[in-house]
């Protein structure tokens, strides 16, 4: 059998895309809108103190385009920690005027494709800072989020999972050079899916500049990881949503 690339897990990852339901929405009265914005305000007020207890991060964008409304992406220790959000979500006012557009569940993840990836001597490698802060990533307030599903292609021909473990090496430490040309503009998170939800991975960025997006994902398109063996799903792009910006979104 093929050598399988060692991979370390943090976080579990939810990305929950909701669309609003303006109808719904413009026909409620003052008051239930404020019942309604008064509870979405109240389970944000929640997401700090996870993060301060080192339990989680949690932010919400809102999304451009008709895939979606706003996307909220929560990482937690757990699945059960996840389920209990989405729950939790539900059962608030504000969830009766929303409508689920899109979930992605998936858990934050590194391989060993690049040295110092994973330990390997048997040490815990969450020991090293820069693992677990890669592992378990804060996430950064930047102005735009950008997200994607992805597989890496398993066809006769373009087989990554029958490549040896030197040629997929090879090829991550030429996607990796793409990257950290992009350091400082463009932060990645990559979560791996597989057994989890539809696609392999999942690829969330985030940047002050939203054409960095573009950048990136096309000059990687002429790497051969991506350009001979990436399959991508749909492009989710959107902008940073404080409690300010979301109530002025919903203001009438
Ligand atoms: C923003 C910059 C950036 C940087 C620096 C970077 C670097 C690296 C390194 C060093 C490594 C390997 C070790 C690890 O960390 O696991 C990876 C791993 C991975 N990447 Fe990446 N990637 C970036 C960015 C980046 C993008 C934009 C994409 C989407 C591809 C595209 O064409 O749209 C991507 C995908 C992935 C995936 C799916 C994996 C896992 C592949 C696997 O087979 O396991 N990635 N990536």
């Amino acid at each position: 059998m093929n050598e399988a690339a060692l991979t370390l897990e943090g976080w579990y990852a939810l990305h929950d895309f909701r669309s609003l339901n303006w109808t719904a929405w413009t026909a409620a009265d003052d008051e239930e809108r404020a019942v309604a914005l008064e509870e979405l305000h109240a389970f944000m007020q929640e997401w700090g103190p996870v993060e301060e207890a080192k339990e989680g991060s949690s932010t919400v964008y809102s999304i451009v385009g008709q895939k979606a409304d706003f996307v909220m992406m929560f990482l937690r220790e757990s699945l059960e920690a996840l389920n209990a959000l989405e729950t939790a979500f539900n059962k608030i006012a504000f969830a009766q005027y929303t409508t689920k557009a899109y979930s992605y569940v998936s858990i934050v993840e590194l391989s060993n494709y690049a040295a110092g990836g994973t330990a390997g001597d048997g040490s815990d490698p969450m020991l090293n800072p820069h693992v677990a802060a890669r592992l378990k990533p804060i996430l950064p307030q930047a102005k735009h989020i950008c997200f994607y599903p992805m597989n890496k292609k398993r066809e006769l021909a373009d087989n990554w999972y029958m490549l040896d473990m030197d040629k997929r090496r090879e090829l991550m430490h030429s996607h990796g050079l793409i990257g950290r040309g992009y350091a400082g503009k463009v932060k990645q998170i990559i979560s791996g899916s597989v057994g989890f939800d539809d696609w392999e991975w999942g690829v969330t960025l985030f940047a002050e500049d939203a054409l960095q997006f573009k950048k990136l994902v096309y000059e990687m398109r002429f790497d051969e990881v991506s350009a001979r063996y990436g399959e991508f799903g749909p492009f989710y792009v959107g902008n940073l949503l404080t409690e300010e910006s979301f109530e002025e979104m919903l203001k009438l």
